[in-house]
């Protein structure tokens, strides 16, 4: 049996992961959870009474698919995922606006960051379970619940491209200021996560670092059901 996620989460190759962070924005880590512990998150999502919220993405426009919301408690797992994240993230989250020329703003603890966000008014749980059927997709998007936000987040595939569905990539435009935008097209292999930023991300420029806005989405499921589970930091009012 492997070990706890968030032992696993603390024995990844940190360095290598800042350094995809700085170099493309985001990075990927094939087999953070075991295909046994994405089939129980998966199971999870015909548990109505676990989620605070079902929304049906077409209604709103964002796309064509569902998703629901954890309630409070989330999952041990789901906790444990957003917890062990946290502080590295937060390392990097601060290095980045050191680079744009602002001051670490990032607590060490995820329990800190929760306390800022509930001064917010910010109180709701995040982390959620997206289903997309045949046809279903995921409009470009940035998910920001209120004034507080944390610039990362975590995607987990639950279940297998080109065996349990086909197309779904995950896709990131970054929009570069005054030039076109550009994509970056991201296939996930169940078990597989990603690390990305939220809203921005600095690259460096001939003259210091410029600030570069990321929406992200998903590609037309072309057959079959894609389940994801979405890591969120920051709540939501
Ligand atoms: O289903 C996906 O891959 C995208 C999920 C998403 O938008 C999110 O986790 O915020
Ligand atoms: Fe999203």
């Amino acid at each position: 049996m492997r070990e706890q996620a968030d032992e696993r989460i603390a024995s990844l190759d940190w360095p290598s992961i800042h350094r995809a962070l700085d170099e493309q924005g985001f990075a990927s880590i094939p087999e953070l959870l075991t295909a046994e512990e994405c089939r129980d998150v998966e199971r999870l999502y015909g548990e109505e009474e676990r989620f605070r919220a079902t929304i049906d993405m077409a209604r709103y426009r964002f796309g064509a698919g569902e998703y629901r919301y954890f309630q409070s408690p989330l999952p041990p797992l789901v906790q444990m995922l957003r917890e062990a994240f946290y502080p590295e993230l937060a390392t990097a989250a601060n290095r980045w606006l050191e680079r744009l020329g602002e001051e670490p703003a990032y607590p060490a603890e995820l329990g800190t960051f929760l306390e800022e966000c509930r001064r917010s008014g910010q109180t709701r749980p995040t982390p959620l379970v997206l289903k997309y059927e045949a046809e279903g997709y995921n409009c470009l998007h940035q998910d920001v619940y209120g004034d507080v936000s944390f610039p990362f987040q975590v995607v987990v595939a639950l279940n297998r491209k080109d065996e349990d569905y086909a197309g779904g990539e995950f896709v990131l435009v970054e929009q570069r200021p005054r030039a076109q935008s550009r994509a970056h097209v991201v296939a996930l292999a169940q078990g597989e996560a990603l690390v990305f930023p939220t809203r921005h991300r600095p690259v460096a420029g001939t003259r210091g670092y410029y600030r570069t806005t990321l929406r992200h989405g998903v590609a037309t499921v072309r057959a079959g059901t894609r389940y994801t589970l979405g890591v969120i930091f920051h709540d939501a009012t």
